[in-house]
């Protein structure tokens, strides 16, 4: 894993604050992506396993991880949600809504818990040809930490085309805005997980977000999502 820093706390937060997401480029190395890849493959990782097509989510499928989590991935979700925690209580602040977050994410997993949200959100995607993720949102409760990840494990420039990450805003009596997120093998995407707070002439607003992924016109693509919060 990389330092987590190749972004400085103020860029990251510039970024959150202008559009809602923010790229840390090659928070994993080839050889990270390349073991985390082959992980989707060892059954007793998983607690769960999704046919998207099955839902209406989309085509292609993922797989939930069990508790305990790799440690590679424990680590990035513990590490990165300290570096969100002052972002995620800033919006909430800007967007009047009462709840604060803990600066550990052990905190905040018990506060999850405690509610009945007690089952790990970490995922592996993986898309073949054809495949695609509809605009959604994790929300898994009432429990939500405000901003989530998602790490590009598959190298846009070898192993598949099309695929694109997209993120869709709607703001308030206006048509939703979208907009294709570059990545590259081991990049994250910060976004926001459901609302984000924006500035207007009479003070702070709402826009809502969802994100998903276009279809793929060839190859395979795996994905690793991180998000904060536990499922009920
Ligand atoms: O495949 C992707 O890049 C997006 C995955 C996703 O929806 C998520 O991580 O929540
Ligand atoms: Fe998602």
């Amino acid at each position: 894993m990389n330092a987590l820093l190749p972004l400085s706390a103020s860029e990251l937060a510039d970024d959150l604050d202008a559009r809602g997401w923010s790229i840390l480029p090659e928070l994993l190395s080839p050889a990270d992506c390349t073991a985390l890849t082959a992980l989707y493959d060892a059954p007793a990782h998983f607690r769960s396993q999704v046919h998207m097509a099955r839902h209406g989510f989309g085509r292609g499928e993922y797989r939930y991880f069990a508790y305990p989590l790799p440690p590679m991935i424990a680590d990035l979700r513990r590490a990165l949600y300290a570096r969100l925690a002052p972002i995620a209580n800033r919006w909430h602040e800007r967007m009047g809504l009462p709840v604060r977050f803990p600066a550990d994410h052990g905190e905040f997993l018990a506060r999850c818990h405690a509610a009945g949200q007690r089952r790990p959100t970490p995922l592996l995607l993986r898309y073949g040809p054809g495949d695609y993720n509809c605009l959604h949102q994790d929300l898994y409760g009432e429990h939500v930490f405000p901003l989530q990840v998602a790490v590009l494990l598959s190298d846009p420039a070898h192993d598949f085309a099309g695929g694109e990450f997209i993120l869709t805003e709607q703001r308030p009596r206006m048509q939703s805005r979208a907009e294709v997120v570059p990545l590259a093998q081991g990049d994250a995407v910060v976004f926001a997980v459901n609302q984000r707070p924006v500035t207007g002439s009479r003070g702070d607003y709402r826009v809502t977000l969802r994100h998903g992924v276009s279809a793929l016109r060839a190859g395979c693509r795996h994905a690793l999502g991180i998000i904060f919060h536990d499922a009920a």
